[in-house]
C-alpha cells in the first residue's frame, strides 16, 4: 500500500481515537470504584463534583460513562472484526467461485444490504436472546454485505486490468490471484470503510444498549448509561446529555479517521491535473520581452525538493510553433502544463517569469482568463471528453460560463469550428457522446473546442501519439492550419522528432528536466544538431533516406531517474564523447552559430582544436 498523505483530518481523527483508547485503558482503574458505589444521593444535577449528575441508585454517571469507555470499544472493535472479516470473506470467496455463484452472491448480498442494520440486528437479538456478545455478532454480521459488496465490486475492476489477464494467462489459480493481486489492491477503499464501519457499530451498539436489548447488567456501555439518564431528562437533562456527547465525541473521532483516510489515500490525488498548482514568482521584475510566452527559470519541484524541471528558460514567439521533443520522463509534460497551471496539487512550480501574453501565470490568474486564453489538447482523445455529457455542452462550457455567450450563440460556433476540422455532420455530433465518434474525429474535435475561444496559446501534448498514421497526419495538418490561418501560437510536445520536424518552426530538446539544445527547425530536419544527445535522436529515427536493410541507431541506456541525476551533465553517462569535465561540470546552454544553442562541454572541445 501506498504511503499515505499527510491529512490534518486524519491527524485529528487518529489523535480523538487514541484519546479513548487511552481512557478505555486508565478509565477502570481511575473511576471504577466511584462508578460502582451506591448512594442516597440519587438523581442529582451536574456539579462539580458530579459532571454529568447521578442516576436512580446515586451513581456518579460521569465516572460511569468513563468506565463504559473500554467495554463500548472492546465491542465496536469485535463489530467491526467480524463484518471486516465475513464480509470481505464472503466477498472474496464468491469472486473466486466463479460467475454463477458471483452473481448469486451478489444478489444476495443486494437484499441483505437493502434492509437497514439494526432492523436486521434487532430480528438476531429476538432470536438469539439479549446481551453484548448477541449485540456484537448481530451487529457485526449485519454490516458484513457492505464489506462484501466493496470487495466484489472493487476485485472486479482490477480484475479486468492487464497485469490481471497476463497472470490468468500464466495459469495463476483464482485463490491465489486474488491474494496475491486482486487484495493488495484494494485495501486501500476497505481501511476506509473500516474506519467507517467502526463509527456505524458505535451508533447501533449503542443503540441496542440503550432500546435494553443490549449490554445487560451488572455490565454497561455508553448506550445503557444512556438509558439511564434518560429517566429524568426533562428534570435534569445532564444525566441523557452527558454519554450523547461522548458517543457523538467518538463517532466524530472515528467519522474523521474515515473520512481522512479517504482523503489521504484517494487514488486520483497523485497525478491528476488540477487547478491547485502552487507557481511561486522568484524574481518580481520580469524581463522584457516581445514573446507571447515566456518561462524564465522555471522549475517543477516535488515536496521532497527534487526537481522534476530543473531551472530552464525559454519563449514562444508570436505566431509561432515551437516543439519540445525528449525521451518519455524528460519533463516536456509538466512544462507544459506549469504554463497552462494544470500541474498536479503535489507539485509546485517556481519561475522567475511564467507568463502567456499579459497573463502573469504566478500567484492567482483569473479562471477566465486561464480557460480562454490557454487552449490545451491533451493525448488521448478519448480521456478528454467526459464519457456521460454530450460533446455540445462540453465544447460549448468555457465560451457560455467565461465569455457568457449565448446557448445558441455558443452551439453556432462550435458547430462552425467543428466543421472547420473537418468533422462531419457537426450539428449532429454536438449531441452526440465522445464514444460515438472514432478516435481521430475525437481529436479533431479536441482540437476545435481547444479552438473555440480563440486561445492565444495551444499546447498540444502528444496530440498525435494515441492515433494510427493516416489519422495523425491529417491532426497535425489540422494544428498547421490553425497556426496559418488564425495565427495561433502552438507549443507542441512530442517525443516523435519526425511530428516535430513535420509541424514545428523551431524546437527545444529536453533531457532529464532541461533543455540541452534549441534549433531552428530547418537546422533538426537536415540532421544539423550540435547537442550528441539531439545528434542520437536523430539517429534513431527513419527518414525517407534511411536505408530499409540497415538497422536505425539506438541510444544504449535510460534517463536518470529526476532523484538521482548526476552532477554535471546528465547525458554524461550515455554519451560517446563524454569527458571527466561532464561529470565534473554541468554545461550551460551557449549560442551554436547565429540560430542555435547547446549545452554541452564537447562544444568548446570542438572550437578550441579548430582554434
Ligand atoms: N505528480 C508527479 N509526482 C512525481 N513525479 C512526477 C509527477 N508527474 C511527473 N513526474 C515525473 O516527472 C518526470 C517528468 O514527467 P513528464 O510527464 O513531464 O515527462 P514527459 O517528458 O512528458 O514524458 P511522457 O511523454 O512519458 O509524459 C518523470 O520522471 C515523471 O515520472
Amino acid at each position: 500500500m501506498k504511503k499515505l498523505r499527510r491529512s490534518p483530518v486524519l491527524t485529528l481523527g487518529l489523535a480523538g481515537l487514541a484519546l479513548f483508547v487511552v481512557l478505555a485503558a486508565v478509565a477502570p482503574a481511575v473511576w471504577g470504584d466511584r462508578a460502582g458505589t451506591l448512594t442516597d444521593q440519587t438523581h442529582l444535577p451536574a456539579s462539580a463534583a458530579h459532571w454529568f449528575g447521578t442516576d436512580a441508585l446515586g451513581r456518579d454517571i460521569f465516572a460511569r460513562t468513563m468506565v463504559a469507555t473500554r467495554l463500548t470499544l472492546l465491542m465496536c472493535l469485535a463489530t467491526t472484526a467480524i463484518a471486516a472479516v465475513g464480509g470481505i470473506g464472503f466477498g472474496a470467496a464468491i469472486w473466486v467461485a466463479g460467475p454463477r455463484v458471483r452473481t448469486l452472491g451478489q444478489r444476495l448480498i443486494d437484499v441483505l444490504i437493502s434492509y437497514p442494520s439494526v432492523i436486521f440486528a434487532l430480528a438476531l437479538v429476538a432470536i438469539l436472546g439479549p446481551g453484548a456478545g448477541t449485540s456484537v455478532v448481530a451487529i457485526g454480521l449485519a454490516t458484513c454485505p457492505a464489506f462484501a459488496r466493496l470487495t466484489t465490486n472493487l476485485a472486479a475492476s482490477i480484475a479486468g486490468r492487464d497485469f490481471v489477464s497476463t497472470a490468468r494467462l500464466l495459469g495463476v489459480s483464482p485463490a491465489r490471484l486474488l491474494r496475491r493481486h486482486i487484495l493488495p489492491n484494494i485495501a486501500e477503499p476497505l481501511l476506509v470503510l473500516l474506519a467507517v464501519a467502526f463509527t456505524v457499530s458505535l451508533k447501533a451498539l449503542s443503540g441496542l444498549s440503550f432500546l435494553g436489548v443490549g449490554v445487560q447488567a451488572p455490565d454497561y456501555d455508553w448506550g445503557s448509561v444512556l438509558n439511564k439518564g434518560l429517566e429524568g431528562i426533562y428534570l435534569n437533562p445532564w444525566p441523557a446529555l452527558g454519554p450523547s456527547l461522548v458517543i457523538i465525541l467518538a463517532g466524530l473521532a472515528g467519522g474523521l479517521t474515515g473520512d481522512g483516510l479517504a482523503a489521504a489515500i484517494n487514488p486520483s490525488a497523485g497525478r491528476k491535473r488540477g487547478y491547485r498548482a502552487t507557481i511561486e514568482a522568484v524574481t518580481s521584475a520580469p524581463p522584457p520581452s516581445d514573446a507571447l510566452a515566456v518561462a524564465d527559470h522555471l522549475s517543477v519541484v516535488l515536496p521532497d525538493g527534487t526537481r522534476l524541471v530543473d531551472d530552464i528558460s525559454f519563449t514562444v514567439e508570436p505566431g509561432e510553433v515551437l516543439g519540445l521533443v525528449g525521451e518519455s520522463g524528460s519533463g516536456k509534460s509538466l512544462t507544459a502544463m506549469a504554463l497552462a497551471r494544470l500541474l498536479p496539487d503535489d507539485l509546485t512550480a517556481v519561475a522567475g517569469t511564467l507568463r502567456v501574453g499579459d497573463l502573469d501565470l504566478t500567484g492567482r490568474p483569473p479562471a477566465a482568463r486561464l480557460a480562454t486564453e490557454i487552449g490545451i489538447v491533451h493525448q488521448d482523445p478519448s480521456a478528454s471528453f467526459n464519457p456521460t455529457l454530450r460533446l455540445g455542452g462540453q465544447l460549448t462550457e468555457a465560451l457560455r460560463v467565461h465569455g457568457r455567450t449565448p446557448r445558441r450563440a455558443a452551439a453556432r460556433q462550435a458547430a462552425e469550428r467543428l466543421a472547420a476540422a473537418r468533422v462531419t455532420l457537426p450539428e449532429q455530433r454536438l449531441k452526440q457522446y465522445a464514444h460515438e465518434l472514432s478516435g481521430g474525429m475525437r481529436q479533431r474535435a479536441m482540437i476545435a473546442s481547444a479552438l473555440l475561444t480563440s486561445p492565444k496559446l495551444l499546447i498540444a501534448d502528444e496530440p498525435t501519439t494515441a492515433l494510427d498514421v493516416t489519422v495523425q497526419a491529417e491532426v497535425l495538418g489540422l494544428l498547421r492550419e490553425a497556426n496559418e490561418n488564425d495565427g495561433t501560437t502552438i507549443l507542441l510536445i512530442s517525443h516523435d522528432v519526425g511530428v516535430i520536424s513535420a509541424v514545428c518552426d523551431r524546437v527545444l530538446v529536453m533531457y532529464a528536466g532541461r533543455i540541452v539544445e534549441a534549433l531552428p527547425i530547418e537546422r533538426l530536419r537536415a540532421g544539423d544538431a550540435d547537442h550528441p544527445y539531439t545528434q542520437a535522436l536523430l539517429a534513431a529515427t527513419p527518414t525517407l533516406h534511411s536505408a530499409v536493410d540497415e538497422p536505425l541507431a539506438s541510444l544504449p541506456g535510460r534517463p536518470p531517474h529526476p532523484a538521482d541525476r548526476p552532477t554535471g551533465c546528465a547525458f554524461a553517462p550515455r554519451c560517446p564523447r563524454a569527458r571527466r569535465q561532464c561529470s565534473d561540470e554541468e554545461p550551460l546552454l551557449t549560442p551554436t552559430g547565429t540560430t542555435g544553442a547547446a549545452a554541452c562541454h564537447a562544444l568548446t572541445w570542438d572550437k578550441e582544436q579548430v582554434g
